[in-house]
């Protein structure tokens, strides 16, 4: 009998309870700093994706968390690098701790943060929610993907900038989802290269919804949204497909165009964009900056996978690296903070461009 069978329905899970949000915000609070830190990172995404602020937009960090002390020593030297390119840059750590697979393998820091498959929930809901509370009181913004319907309600008071991703863009439960977060969010084109399903995701999402979530008291409820109006297009490829280029951003700014939205887009430098390739993702990455030195305002943001150290590893391999992926393969930190200073170039010239 499962789970569901309480409710009359049958099936093959079970339940037990877990914290509640307010529970976990009890136990974990948002404290001054991280919340100046949340807020100034939602105005500053908001700003640069609309144009209001000149800047690029960068989402930088590990494909995933794994390891709390290396994401914490990532988010010093990222915290460091900046404030040092801030006339430029807008900067937002990828703090990633859900796991969307593609079949089946390690489901992320918040499901199975001993990495074993013991699939420890509360144990990784608290440890989720204190690292992302020690990033936000350095004074970084973070960006997340959200994944769990039920993760935001525990997570989303530290968040400047979420995701849907490519996986998941189609769903109406992540639109509804996306359609009352408090941060923008962006929406990746579909695994299999569709920019339709991710405009079509920022048109339902700017729309007010209602669905069946979860309240802060742990209790189900009736979620009712206004719309959330910082919706944009992620460009993140497809295997073989990748679409970075000048011409794939007209033909999303097209798109945007003719269902009344506005162009600005991020492009995703990895997954489709690179191949996964750490190496071939900081050429991709310099190619978009050139495009932005060009002039090119369709171009709010640039997403980056990169750790400590470059490549990736298997999870729970024996003699572990410290900082290094055990997800997608990410730039190291050096080549990653060559290719910030390169946007941070690009970014100056098209401001100058423009006059
Ligand atoms: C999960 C992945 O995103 P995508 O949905 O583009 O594969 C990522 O950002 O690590
Ligand atoms: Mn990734």
């Amino acid at each position: 009998a499962g789970a569901l069978s309480a409710a009359g329905i049958g099936g093959h899970g079970r339940a037990r309870g877990t914290c509640t949000p307010g529970e976990l915000s009890g136990e974990l609070p948002l404290t001054a700093p991280a919340a100046r830190s949340v807020g100034a990172g939602r105005v500053m995404t908001q700003r640069v994706l609309s144009g209001l602020d000149d800047r690029l937009l960068v989402v930088v960090g590990p494909c995933s968390v794994h390891d709390v002390d290396a994401a914490l020593r990532y988010a010093k030297s990222l915290r460091e690098l900046a404030v040092g390119l801030a006339e430029d840059l807008a900067v937002v750590m990828r703090v990633y701790v859900e796991k969307p697979r593609t079949t089946v393998g390690w489901t992320g820091l918040l499901c199975d943060p001993a990495l074993d498959g013991t699939l420890d929930l509360d144990r990784g809901l608290r440890a989720s929610r204190a690292l992302m509370l020690e990033i936000a009181e350095l004074g970084l913004p973070i960006a997340t993907e959200w994944l769990s319907p039920a993760a935001p309600a525990y997570l989303a008071d530290l968040i400047s900038w979420g995701a849907i991703g490519a996986r998941t863009v189609e769903s109406q439960v992540h639109r509804q989802l996306a359609s009352g977060l408090p941060m923008p969010v962006g929406m990746k084109n579909g695994s299999g290269g569709s920019l339709s399903v991710a405009v079509d995701a920022v048109r339902s999402a700017a729309r007010p919804h209602a669905y069946l979530g979860l309240g802060r008291d742990g209790r189900a409820a009736v979620v009712r949204t206004s719309g959330n109006p910082d919706c944009h297009v992620v460009l993140r490829g497809a295997t073989g497909r990748p679409n970075y280029r000048p011409e794939d951003v007209r033909e999303a700014a097209r798109l945007l165009a003719a269902a009344a939205l506005p162009t600005g887009v991020v492009i995703d430098a990895s997954h489709g964009n690179s191949g996964k390739d750490h190496v071939r993702q900081a050429v991709v990455a310099r190619e978009i900056g050139d495009q932005v030195a060009a002039g090119d305002t369709d171009i709010r943001g640039v997403m980056l996978e990169g750790f400590l150290v470059p490549g990736r590893q298997e999870p729970g391999a024996a003699g572990a690296v410290f900082g290094q992926s055990i997800t997608d393969a990410c730039m190291g930190w050096e080549t990653t903070a060559d290719v910030l200073h390169a946007l941070a170039l690009a970014s100056r010239r098209r401001r100058a461009a423009r006059g």
